[in-house]
């Protein structure tokens, strides 16, 4: 029975299946000032993409992705804490049933409407799902979703498309398409070492956390949640609130690029 982020199959019951999901190294987390350290010797991140790599967008039942040609380092994330490039695969959002929550991470209490992740691999391994197995073999971009009135317009893009995949295994080609800028001004950001926020939840990821939300507006989450989580000829579950609660932080630091 497939897991998901219903009462029956969600974030409680995935240790049974994916024995990963019980690691002392799980994200998502909570992020709190006080317990963040500031890195000095932390560098800047640079994302170099190619918008000809940008292919599809899809709708998996899970969430709404776009996919990118990662067979050659076209896309590439590196900086950071990273200690090499890392090539980008695909984009997609983690969203609530409403504004007041739905991001992954949690900043000082704050849950924010919806969060970004741009998922890039090391291509030091041969293909990605080999990276999914090592500690270094991911590095995710995430950038909060925060309502406001100035909705950033580079959004509208993405959100135009959702009429084309309403539905559980629809797809639409999306071509030219560089996820830069959807960027925030900023580029300070929060890393730290953890999981897949999914199942099998491998903990593999480098945690690039932009400190910085998009702002988007209600009626653009209010498009996200007009998804559907099944297929078109079943009946109608809205695709909403498909966000892991925060795990345990253990022994693990927070480093911050900024003051
Ligand atoms: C590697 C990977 C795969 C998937 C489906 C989702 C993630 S997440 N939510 O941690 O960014 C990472
Ligand atoms: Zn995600």
């Amino acid at each position: 029975y497939p897991w998901g982020y219903d009462s029956d199959n969600g974030p409680d019951q995935w240790h049974k299946n994916y024995p990963f999901a019980k690691g002392r190294h799980q994200s998502p987390i909570e992020i709190n000032n006080k317990e963040v350290h500031y890195d000095s010797s932390l560098l800047p991140w640079f994302a170099s993409y190619d918008p000809g790599a940008a292919k599809t967008i899809l709708n998996n039942g899970k969430t709404c992705r776009v996919v990118f040609d990662d067979s050659f380092d076209r896309s590439v994330l590196r900086g950071g804490p990273l200690p090499g490039v890392y090539r980008l695969r695909q984009l997609h959002f983690h969203w609530g049933s409403s504004d007041d929550h739905g991001s992954e991470h949690v900043v000082n209490g704050v849950r924010y409407a919806g969060e970004l992740h741009l998922l890039h691999w090391n291509p030091k391994y041969s293909n990605y799902l080999d990276a999914k197995r090592r500690t270094d073999g991911i590095a995710v971009l995430a950038i909060f979703l925060q309502v406001g009135e100035t909705p950033k317009p580079e959004m509208k893009r993405i959100l135009e498309e959702i009429n084309a995949i309403k539905t559980k295994g629809k797809n639409a080609p999306f071509p030219n398409f560089d996820p830069s800028i959807l960027f925030p001004k900023s580029h300070d950001y929060w890393t730290y070492h953890g999981s897949v926020t999914t199942p099998p939840c491998e903990e593999c990821v480098t945690w690039i956390i932009l400190r910085e939300p998009i702002i988007v507006s209600s009626d653009q989450m209010a498009k996200l949640r007009s998804l559907s989580k099944n297929a078109e000829n079943e009946p109608d579950h809205p695709l909403v609130d498909n966000w892991r609660p925060t795990q345990p932080r253990y022994f693990r630091m927070v480093s911050a690029s900024f003051l």
